[in-house]
């Protein structure tokens, strides 16, 4: 048995869920799974086609974001989970993808409006839209500021990670995160699907309204919390 090969797995069998879902085409994106006992993560290696993956090329990498264990490098987004994993105890997976719609919002540099039920079975709030790095960020440690970056974010609207598990980053693309790899690329593809429909939303009626408090309460409690009704 290779070393770490169960967390290895789950990196594994995340990660492919990306071209599964239609969240990315070639090499774009990234997922890591955390094993925050030992304070390390699996993440995919840098450059390599989905289809060339396997549970032994993943990366064991620690919050610091050096390599433990493995002979590719890590992902170009390596540090930006780092930074999150060190910072958010909660979480076990990121996702990094660049989804079509999610990342046309990060474009767009606008937070994605909360227009329907959909939204409000998973977020109160709208998804946040972290602003442009500066030239001294990129020209830094580009990748450790983008973790920086999308804590601020979150930061500035007062709101935690455990509020909202997604968030695009101005002119880049989404990540998202969770409990396990596994959530966060739940995650990603929700936020893909509702960004889609917001914009459709608003390509059909410039003026859309927001969705009102009531029902956006109703959904999300619905499904979230000590009242939810929602499934089995
Ligand atoms: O953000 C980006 C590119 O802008 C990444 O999503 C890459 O597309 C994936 O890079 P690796 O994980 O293969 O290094």
């Amino acid at each position: 048995m290779q070393p770490y090969q169960t967390l290895r797995e789950e990196a594994y069998a995340a990660n492919m869920q990306l071209p599964a879902l239609g969240l990315v085409i070639f090499t774009f994106g990234n997922v890591s799974a955390a094993d925050r006992s030992k304070g390390i993560f699996a993440i995919k290696p840098s450059g390599v086609p989905y289809e060339e993956l396997s549970p032994e090329k993943m990366v064991i990498v620690d919050f610091d974001g050096k390599t433990v264990d493995g002979q590719l490098r890590p992902s170009s987004d390596t540090l930006t989970h780092a930074v999150l994993y060190k910072h958010w105890e909660g979480i076990s997976g990121i996702v990094h993808t660049h989804s079509t719609f999610a990342t046309a919002w990060a474009q767009s540099q606008r937070d994605i409006p909360l227009y329907g039920t959909t939204h409000a079975d998973h977020n109160t709030v709208d998804i946040p839209c972290a602003a442009p790095m500066s030239d001294e960020m990129i020209a830094g440690d580009y990748e450790y500021q983008t973790g920086f970056q999308i804590m601020d974010a979150l930061t500035q609207r007062g709101l935690t990670y455990h509020d909202i598990e997604m968030i695009l980053v101005g002119n880049h693309a989404p990540f998202t995160w969770g409990k396990t790899a596994a959530k966060a690329v739940y995650n990603s593809a929700v936020l893909e699907s509702i960004a889609q429909m917001a914009q459709l939303t608003e390509s059909i009626n410039h003026n859309a309204p927001r969705l009102k408090d009531a029902l956006i309460r109703k959904h999300f409690e619905r499904k979230h919390g000590p009242n939810s009704y929602y499934g089995q």
